[in-house]
């Protein structure tokens, strides 16, 4: 379970993240929307240890970030638009050196089925990095994420430029991570997406949490019009 309560972040002067209250449960896939700069990203690197609050907290599984660091950077996988890997090692060697760093050591075929679950073709998984597609580096992301044994995953903005296949491939193993009790929190520029794949759907707007939507309840046009709504207030 992921939590934030009054979770806070200040650039100097710039209010970035304003008392963000947030619960999201196990197996739950929380999508946040909001234009450019409205807090998503901040939100997304507190949770993940990168950033430090300037007040409130994060949990992840009751344990607060900023105290258990080391151990929430253990029970999260993050999944950035362009999954950072080391181009010059295999598939197969960024998941042993990532899982490693978790402290978990697999043989090649428990390796190579987190891969395949994860979508990742099998010849791929002995070629370079530098040699694999956006949607490839995200399945690695994915067998990572598997392989850690995450209980909360973080992407942000995964779908971004990936072709429509990609893309759905993408949104049903989140679903499958999701029927596992793995909670997800997504901040993502796709309404659509955040329709279809979300449980729950935030709008946020200059650091603010200003709507909460179950995806259940909204069509995709009133999910349009609630958007645009929210985000051309003025500031
Ligand atoms: N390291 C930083 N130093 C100063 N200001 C920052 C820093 N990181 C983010 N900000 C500011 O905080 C605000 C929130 O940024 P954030 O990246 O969280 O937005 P976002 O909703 O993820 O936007 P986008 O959709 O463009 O990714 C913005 O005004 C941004 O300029």
């Amino acid at each position: 379970m992921l939590k934030a309560e009054q979770l806070t972040k200040r650039f100097g002067d710039h209010l970035a993240l304003d008392h963000l209250d947030l619960t999201i449960e196990s197996g739950e896939v929380y999508c946040l929307l909001g234009s450019n700069g409205a807090g998503k990203s901040t939100t997304i690197n507190i949770f993940l240890g990168f950033i430090p609050a300037s007040s409130g907290r994060a949990l992840i599984d009751d344990l607060e970030v900023s105290v258990n660091n080391h151990a929430t950077r253990n029970l999260v996988a993050y999944i950035p638009e362009v999954v950072n890997l080391y181009p010059t090692l295999t598939g197969l060697e960024n998941l042993a050196f990532f899982s490693g760093l978790a402290g978990f050591r697999y043989s090649r075929a428990e390796m190579a089925a987190f891969t395949d679950t994860a979508g990742l073709q099998p010849e791929a998984l002995d070629k370079r990095v530098s040699s694999y597609s956006k949607g490839m580096r995200q399945k690695v992301g994915i067998a990572i994420a598997l392989a850690k044994q995450a209980r909360a995953l973080f992407l942000d903005e995964p779908t971004s430029g990936l072709d429509p296949h990609a893309s759905n491939e993408f949104a049903q193993i989140i679903t499958r991570l999701s029927g596992q009790g793995v909670s997800t929190l997504m901040a993502t520029h796709d309404l659509l997406m955040a329709k279809n794949l979300g449980h729950r759907i935030g709008i946020m707007h200059q650091g603010r949490l200003q709507q909460e939507l179950r995806s259940d309840a909204v069509s995709y046009a009133e999910l349009t019009d609630r958007y645009l709504s929210t985000v051309n207030q003025p500031v």
